[in-house]
């Protein structure tokens, strides 16, 4: 494995249910820093590869290796922790704590993970600077005094805290599922543009699963789930 490789997958086989194969990819490697889009059918198993990817399921047989290790070595503690120091998730539901400011919210990372925390200490010498920082760059300055509940921030906003959630600490892989379906097109064009800088400028794999084929343009590199799946078939 090189030095710059995040994300590996080796003859990788998974299925939900005992009689049919769900993923079954051979290999595939992504790198520092790279930026990904995933696209595929619905049902071919998107979501279930950023399942894997996050650790949350095992495959039946091959490997998952992250930043080097191979996670079902892990114990289920040890790669929930390995999960909350390395991955940021972002999805379609925003998952925000709805009685939470927006600087609590985004600094819950940093409550579960000591590596993110200091990680942002050191970037930005106190927990509140290293939210105000991700704040101002997402666009949501106004809220940094502000110590009103999420829940009555717009959705495009709450979108971009769940985003700023998932990058706080510096993950080195985020993982996002169809993030942007509840936002209009106007906010979803803004929101792209920051996640893809954000994640650049931390050097973060993204990893970014979406139908809406407008929105691959500016990544590296297109994955085709029907393509790279073989196990892949229309039900
Ligand atoms: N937790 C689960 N338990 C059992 N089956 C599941 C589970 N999650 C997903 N599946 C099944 O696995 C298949 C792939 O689902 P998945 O959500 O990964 O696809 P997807 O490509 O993300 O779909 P979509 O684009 O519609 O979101 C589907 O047939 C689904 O019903």
């Amino acid at each position: 494995m090189t030095q710059t490789c995040s994300v590996s997958l080796n003859q990788l086989v998974f299925s939900w249910k005992k009689t049919n194969t769900l993923l079954n990819i051979d290999s595939l490697t992504l790198h520092k820093g790279e930026q990904v889009f995933v696209q595929g059918p619905s049902g071919s198993g998107k979501s279930t590869l950023l399942n894997l990817l996050g650790g949350v399921v095992l495959p039946h047989s091959g490997e998952v290796s992250l930043l080097g290790t191979p996670l079902s070595t892990l114990s289920q503690r040890k790669r929930d922790r390995f999960r909350a120091d390395h991955i940021g998730v972002l999805f379609q539901q925003f998952n925000l704590l709805p009685y939470l400011s927006v600087c609590d919210n985004l600094l819950l990372p940093c409550q579960f993970s000591k590596l993110r925390r200091a990680r942002t200490l050191e970037e930005y010498g106190s927990l509140n600077a290293g939210a105000h920082a991700l704040l101002e760059a997402l666009d949501l300055a106004e809220y940094i005094h502000h110590p009103r509940p999420v829940s009555q921030l717009s959705i495009g906003q709450q979108q971009r805290v769940a985003a700023a959630r998932a990058l706080i600490g510096a993950p080195e892989i985020l993982l996002a599922d169809e993030p942007t379906s509840a936002l209009d097109a106007d906010t979803r064009h803004r929101f792209m543009s920051l996640l893809l800088e954000q994640s650049r400028q931390h050097n973060t794999t993204l990893i970014f699963v979406s139908h809406d084929l407008e929105l691959r343009h500016p990544f590296d590199r297109v994955i085709d789930l029907k393509t790279l799946n073989p196990a892949y078939r229309v039900n």
